[in-house]
């Protein structure tokens, strides 16, 4: 599927932080969908640069009562409805879509948690081909209801005790589950996002992590220009290789990878690493023999967090070393750094919706050892960034095959 494609078929997903928000993202995506999480709370313009064809609103801890309770900006329910965007309400997501388009959220008399039954009492795209009076299994956690439905709004299903269990409003292309579908415990719960998704919103599958490989090495082409160095700090574990292998695929040798050796590996890792990287990924790798230089630094300290603080130090000071000696060989500084940053690596660098602190939008790249320094001057290539780990597993087998 063409990058366009991918983007005008984009599930975002808008976090309250539910603990199973990721894994609403991960599940959108085992559909060969894109999706992406960003704060409940971010701004309008953040979700509209986006265009979403479909947005989620997650599950949260939160009561939709609660002065400050995270929810949507303000103008969103305009900008959905005269753009055609699908909206789902999960627990959280769908009290607060009751809330504030009329409706009422008040605490249950049957607050539900764990496994439940739940009847599909309306016909729905939410609920495919399964007719009124099909029983499925949920997974609820909600102390609050909905208790009076916006104008507009149809109940869909409804909980073995009565409470109100999924919405639709058909026209205004709202919806809402009052059960996490995202989670094992609902085992029909996939097949509810997969009609969501298909047959409700039409949206086309295809994502896929070929596209994804030549995407990101047409983005690293496009990025370092043909006399910029680039450097890698190689640990020997999956993220920073696969990220540096893909890279050495996109501009070859003007990458520069170093190992440190800091005296504190395993028996044999530093020959097993130095092999693995030259013989089977053919990754061209400078080794620095940096035994003294950290333990003569930690002799004697005892406290983890102050050793951990050094060891961060004294990397740094080794990269610092290995690009002046890449500044003399080549006449130039090395221009550009790669990370192996992960997706939840980003995600977790957000501080949480409610949390009364301000969701930034420069999202800080903390995936470095002990802290990257203020001033540094390098810019960063992190092309794992949008990527769960599994994810990245299959990233690395299809880069091996690429790469053979
Ligand atoms: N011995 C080392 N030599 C060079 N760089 C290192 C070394 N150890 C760690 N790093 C760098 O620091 C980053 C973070 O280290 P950490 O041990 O937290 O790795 P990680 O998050 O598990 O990722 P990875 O899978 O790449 O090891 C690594 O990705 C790598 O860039």
């Amino acid at each position: 599927m063409d990058p366009e494609s991918v983007k005008s078929n984009l599930v975002l997903i808008l976090d309250y932080g539910s603990q199973y928000t990721h894994l609403i993202t991960r599940r959108i995506r085992s559909l060969s969908v894109f999706s992406l999480c960003i704060s409940g709370t971010s701004s309008l313009k953040s979700i509209v640069d986006l265009k979403p064809r479909v947005i989620i609103l997650s599950g949260g801890p939160h009561s939709v009562h609660s002065p400050n309770s995270p929810s949507f900006p303000d103008g969103f329910v305009d900008y959905v409805e005269s753009n055609g965007v699908f909206v789902l309400g999960i627990c959280y997501g769908l009290q607060l879509i009751v809330q504030r388009l009329g409706g009422a959220v008040r605490v249950g008399e049957r607050q539900e948690y764990g496994r439940m039954e739940i009847e599909v009492v309306r016909a729905c795209g939410l609920f495919g081909s399964n007719e009124v009076g099909h029983k499925q299994t949920v997974w609820m956690s909600h102390g609050e209801e909905a208790a009076e439905l916006p104008e507009g709004f149809e109940v869909v299903a409804r909980s073995q005790q009565g409470a109100v269990a999924a919405v639709e409003n058909r026209e205004r292309r709202f919806y809402g589950l009052q059960y996490h579908p995202e989670v094992t415990h609902s085992p029909e719960g996939m097949e509810t996002l997969r009609y969501f998704l298909f047959d409700v919103c039409g949206v086309d599958a295809g994502w896929n992590m070929e596209d994804v490989l030549n995407e990101e090495i047409k983005l690293i082409k496009g990025m370092v220009a043909p006399d910029d160095h680039v450097i890698c700090a190689l640990s020997g574990g999956v993220d920073s290789t696969v990220a540096a292998t893909l890279v050495h695929k996109a501009i070859g040798d003007r990458l520069h990878c170093v190992f440190v050796d800091n005296g504190l590996l395993r028996y044999k890792e530093r020959e097993r690493v130095m092999e693995t990287f030259e013989r089977d990924l053919h990754l061209p790798v400078t080794c620095v023999d940096a035994t003294d230089q950290f333990l003569s630094k930690l002799k004697g300290v005892v406290d983890p967090e102050m050793k951990r603080k050094i060891i961060g130090k004294e990397f740094i000071s080794s990269f610092d070393a290995f690009g002046q000696d890449l500044e003399r060989k080549f006449g130039k500084k090395p221009v550009y750094l790669v990370q192996g940053t992960l997706y939840p690596d980003v995600i977790e660098s957000c501080p949480p919706p409610g949390s009364g602190r301000t969701h930034s939008h420069t999202i800080k790249s903390h995936h470095n050892v002990g802290g990257l320094p203020k001033d540094m001057k390098l810019k960063l290539i992190e092309p794992l960034k949008l990527l769960f780990k599994d994810e990245v597993l299959d990233f690395a087998s299809l880069l091996i095959e690429f790469c053979s």
